[in-house]
């Protein structure tokens, strides 16, 4: 290691993200030194109660690291070595109707799958694209590692309008799913998994997954989660919420569908989309529970160490989504060339699928961003389900570039689990509605 120290920003500092990335960011001062941290949003009330905690945590556990929070982005993204994204246009507000909207007219409801994740995407590309363009001008050599959902949306529209940029989406899906599979077979974390895995964000499979060693791990791990899915339990997932739950054990029907690979658990909502409308409450959807739990805990701890002037007493945690994030601008930094996901242009990473297709694929981080892996051949199931999934992703950057209501139309109509054009009509006729703050006027 050198004696360089990181200036880090958190784009979307009011999100419920940003303090297990805050605690993980402190955890490793060692081996990813930061001498500055700052949080940008546009929304002013909502970050300054998560700031002002987190400045009572620095002082007390980082007094040498700089505070800047600031919804001007001149000041925000001047001095920037890594911008993380993690930004919810619309907020839980449009997150609701996402999910409520569908299930209205019996359609899967979910915040980045389906009608729900469509549009959910034509009101993140604006803003996704925003920050990018701030980054480029206040600091054009830093990287910006983007969670901002839907992640598959947001990667094609950046690769089509922003493709010299230095943006690189992620998700902690299968980061989640491999730290899961680790415990399966009694292994620390993922860390200690060498794997293969392809396709689209939320729509991906394990193809091969050993130890260091090289031992094939994919028997044991397959036999365990035909019987429990994903399902660890105990300790585990002592603070996994009961719709995770249900999720993760939901995974063994969707194993079952093709014993050769291992799913990414959101395809459930592919393969399975009446289990899971009949299993939804149309009232009382995910975004309320995100609302009713993780929102209220997050912000609650905030106000309580603002109150009470310390964070000596602090529980908040890193977790996966934290860690990931830190682990890629380590490796970048430091040039580790660390085996990592990320979502990025196929150009030949999967053989047979369009090669300008936005896959989720390994890379190697390290100082030229990600690059990516070769996974061969996608087998005929996943080959058409990617086909069909990444055509209705296509569509929407389309319906957003060209404010077209026919491709918007298209993209509802294509995916798999909208039964038909005239709900689709229906569905997207509601959404045209509530997004209308958001969305592009459509022709
Ligand atoms: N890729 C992944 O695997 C992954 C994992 C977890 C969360 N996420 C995503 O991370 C984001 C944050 O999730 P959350 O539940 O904490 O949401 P949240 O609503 O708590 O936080 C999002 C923040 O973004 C701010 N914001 C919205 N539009 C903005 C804009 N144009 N410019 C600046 N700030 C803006 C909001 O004011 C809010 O403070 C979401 O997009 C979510 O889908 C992605
Ligand atoms: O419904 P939410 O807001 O709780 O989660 C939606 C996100 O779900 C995935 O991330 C999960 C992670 O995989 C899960 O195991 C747990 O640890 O929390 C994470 C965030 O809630 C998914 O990858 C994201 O894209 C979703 O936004
Ligand atoms: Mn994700």
């Amino acid at each position: 290691m050198d004696d360089r120290k990181f200036s880090v920003l958190i784009a979307g500092g009011g999100s419920t993200y940003t303090p297990g990335i805050v605690l993980t960011l402190l955890d490793h001062m060692k081996d990813f030194p930061i001498r500055k941290l700052k949080f940008y949003d546009n929304d002013a009330p909502r970050q300054k109660r998560i700031a002002d905690a987190t400045r009572i945590i620095l002082k007390e556990r980082a007094p040498e690291v700089e505070f800047v929070a600031s919804t001007d982005p001149e000041e925000a993204f001047t001095d920037v070595d890594f911008v993380m994204a993690q930004i919810r246009v619309g907020k839980y507000a449009m997150r609701d109707q996402d999910e409520k909207i569908p299930l209205a007219h019996g359609v899967v409801g979910q915040e980045t799958t389906g009608p729900g994740g469509i549009a959910y995407g034509l009101r993140s590309i604006s803003g996704v694209i925003e920050l990018v363009d701030y980054m480029e001008k206040y600091s054009p050599n830093a990287w910006m590692l983007n969670y901002s959902n839907p992640a598959a949306i947001v990667a094609e529209a950046t690769r089509r309008f922003r493709p010299k940029s230095r943006i690189i989406n992620i998700c902690d899906m299968p980061i989640d799913i491999m730290d899961r599979m680790a415990a399966i077979v009694g292994l620390k974390d993922r860390n200690d998994l060498v794997f293969r895995y392809y396709g689209l964000n939320h729509f991906g499979w394990w193809t091969d997954i050993r130890d260091k060693t090289g031992k094939d791990l994919m028997p044991e791990i397959k036999k365990y989660v035909a019987k429990n899915g994903y399902w660890v339990g105990g300790e585990f997932d002592k603070n996994t919420e009961a719709s995770w739950e249900s999720t993760f054990k939901k995974a063994a029907d969707v194993y079952a569908l093709d014993p050769t690979t291992l799913p990414n658990t959101y395809l459930k909502y592919y393969l399975y989309p009446k289990y899971v409308v009949e299993h939804a409450n149309p009232h009382h959807t995910r975004t309320d529970e995100v609302r009713e739990h993780r929102e209220k805990f997050v912000f609650d701890e905030c106000d309580r160490i603002t109150k009470n002037g310390t964070a000596r007493d602090l529980t908040f945690k890193s977790d996966e989504h934290s860690t990931y994030i830190v682990d890629l601008c380590r490796a970048i930094a430091y040039d580790t060339k660390q085996r990592m996901l990320a979502i990025i242009p196929n150009y030949g990473a999967i053989e047979n699928i369009d090669p300008t297709a936005t896959v989720e694929v390994p890379c190697l981080f390290g100082a030229n961003g990600a690059e990516r892996l070769a996974m061969g051949q996608a087998d005929t199931f996943q080959r058409g389900l990617i086909t069909e999934q990444n055509c209705v992703e296509k569509l929407a950057v389309d319906a957003w570039e060209q404010h077209s209501y026919t491709k918007l139309w298209q993209a509802f109509s294509l995916c798999k689990i909208v039964p038909d054009a005239e709900v689709a009509k229906e569905i997207l006729d509601d959404m045209i509605i509530a997004n209308k703050d958001y969305w592009p006027e459509l022709k």
